[in-house]
């Protein structure tokens, strides 16, 4: 599961570096293998001119003779008969094949294409842009570049066309249209010069785009795509029969109104589209005179080892309370942290009743880190406790989960807390997650804000930063207004750490209420 971990994609470098070094040894053996043949060919060449001078001399010779008949029966069969293209195929693939276990897979291929999807949709990107290297939204007919890109691309048709069979597989025509309009435009383009890397042809996509307009009803554009397959592909019995079916629906239809795409629903339909603009936009950000009891300040939390360094604390949401601390933690403590975390890194999972489960809206991989395995890892909680006052010793804490982001790589709207009594986070016997202290890790391009999607704001990830917020109302019962997500990891490779603080043992830190509000 690669695609789940930018780290693990940064690795993949490395292995297609050991494979350009085969292919590169694949091709000098073939050119040395050709050459000989070239040479063999040469030589037959240069002795037939002679020959047509004077062939009755030349075959009177029985050397000559005899040279034709052993070069017939002996020399043109090493040639035509030679193993050696084979054996250099052989150890073309067996060189692939001792890389495998560091292969992306099949699965990594479409969780790819769907993480550009899902950045597609999240950020309204236009696929055309895409496509161009460029990240660009359109509104109201307007084009603005959310990010200019350091290194850029171009999509090729066959980019294109993978990308959109991933949709088209799974019925998702939405997807599915776009990505294979641009396939068709780039294979066109191509003016069907064959590329021995590509898996789709200009037929391929056409069949494909034709039968994604016919499903969403866009039955004339369906018919003149079919056509024009059928030029490259004339006896193709199938798309003949998708033709007269076509025809005949539109006779039967009359003119067809072209359906708008839809986007394929989500689970999380009734907070998608807050969710998304707090990704796209900070949100609703209150200015001091609005909510003067907001503020920033330098918080030392009475503790003397803070005096002399107190923390930039800004206070960003009353209800629910959320903070953020600036410079929590230093570049080189992060940087420990993250290579500690790398080898034991493992996809993420969130609770799934008793268990534990992968799940598309959470795309990431995590290690857990206890304190007695770095002194880092223990300097950090020590840095916890003395600012939030909260005993984050074990078991009235987690350990510390730090996470990695994948390719579109993203958290939907979720509950710290759990949310039912056989949720594993009870497991530790410590109560519910009564609050998050979250560490930003890394910084990121664009994209990957944590948003809050009932208070009505995000935070942009900000290296070095951490934010607090309490999940339970002082009575237990969970805060709803703590709905929150990572969006999706538009550019950039997203760390976090998570230190997640149990009920137990912070009874002096959190006191009860009876009242349901605080
Ligand atoms: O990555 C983020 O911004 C949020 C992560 C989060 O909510 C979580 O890991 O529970
Ligand atoms: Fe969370």
């Amino acid at each position: 599961e690669m695609f789940t971990s930018l780290q693990n994609v940064k690795q993949a470098i490395s292995v297609e570096r050991e494979l350009m070094e085969n292919l590169k040894t694949y091709i000098d053996q073939e050119l040395e293998r050709l050459e000989d043949i070239k040479r063999f060919h040469a030589k037959v060449s240069n002795l037939h001119a002679e020959l047509y001078n004077s062939p009755a001399a030349a075959m009177a010779n029985p050397l000559v003779s005899y040279t034709l008949i052993k070069r017939l029966r002996s020399e043109w069969l090493n040639v035509v008969y030679s193993n050696e293209a084979l054996e250099n195929l052989q150890a073309l693939r067996s060189s692939y094949e001792e890389e495998e276990a560091d292969l992306p897979k099949t699965e990594d291929l479409q969780g790819a294409a769907k993480g550009l999807m899902r950045l597609q949709d999240v950020y309204a990107l236009q696929v055309s842009s895409l496509v161009r290297g460029l990240f660009r939204r359109v509104t109201d007919g307007k084009a603005t570049d959310i990010y200019m890109p350091v290194v850029s691309i171009l999509l090729s048709g066959d980019d294109c066309f993978l990308i959109g069979k991933v949709a088209y597989e799974q019925e998702d025509y939405y997807h599915s249209v776009p990505w294979l309009e641009e396939s068709v435009r780039l294979f066109r383009l191509a003016g069907g010069k064959w590329s021995p890397e590509n898996e789709g042809t200009l037929e391929d996509a056409l069949d494909h785009l034709a039968f994604s307009h016919f499903k969403v009803g866009n039955i004339s554009y369906a018919l003149s795509l079919s056509h024009e397959l059928l030029h490259y592909d004339p006896t193709n019995g199938r798309v003949l029969l998708n033709v007269e079916k076509y025809e005949k629906l539109l006779v039967a239809a009359g003119p067809t109104r072209s359906v708008g795409l839809r986007r394929p629903t989500s689970t999380y339909l009734s907070t998608r589209d807050t969710y998304e603009r707090l990704c796209r936009t900070q949100g609703s950000q209150p200015i001091h005179f609005e909510n003067p009891r907001l503020y920033c300040d330098y918080f030392t939390n009475n503790n003397p080892a803070l005096l002399l360094l107190p923390v930039k604390r800004e206070v960003l949401s009353l209800q629910p309370y959320v903070v953020i601390y600036h410079n929590f933690i230093t570049d080189r403590e992060a940087e420990e942290i993250k290579g500690f975390a790398q080898p034991a890194l493992r996809r993420s999972v969130v609770a799934s009743g008793e268990n534990q489960a992968t799940v598309e809206y959470r795309i990431s991989k995590s290690a857990w880190l206890k304190g007695s395995e770095s002194c880092i890892v223990g300097k950090l909680d020590q840095r916890i406790s003395m600012l939030t006052g909260l005993n984050v010793r074990p078991p009235y804490a987690e350990y510390l989960q730090v996470v990695n982001y994948g390719i579109g790589g993203h958290y939907e709207p979720h509950f710290d807390h759990a949310t039912s009594p056989s949720s594993p986070v009870f497991k530790l016997k410590t109560g519910n997650r009564v609050a998050t202290f979250m560490i930003y890790l890394s910084s990121v391009e664009a994209g990957g804000s944590t948003a809050f999607i009932y208070a009505n704001f995000s935070v942009p990830v900000l290296k070095k930063a951490a934010i607090f917020w309490w999940n339970l109302h002082r009575n237990g019962r969970g805060d709803a207004e703590t709905l929150h997500a990572g969006c999706p990891v538009l550019i950039g490779d997203k760390w976090v750490a998570n230190k997640w603080v149990h009920e137990y043992g912070q009874e002096f830190q959190h006191r009860c209420s009876l009242n349901p509000e605080e």
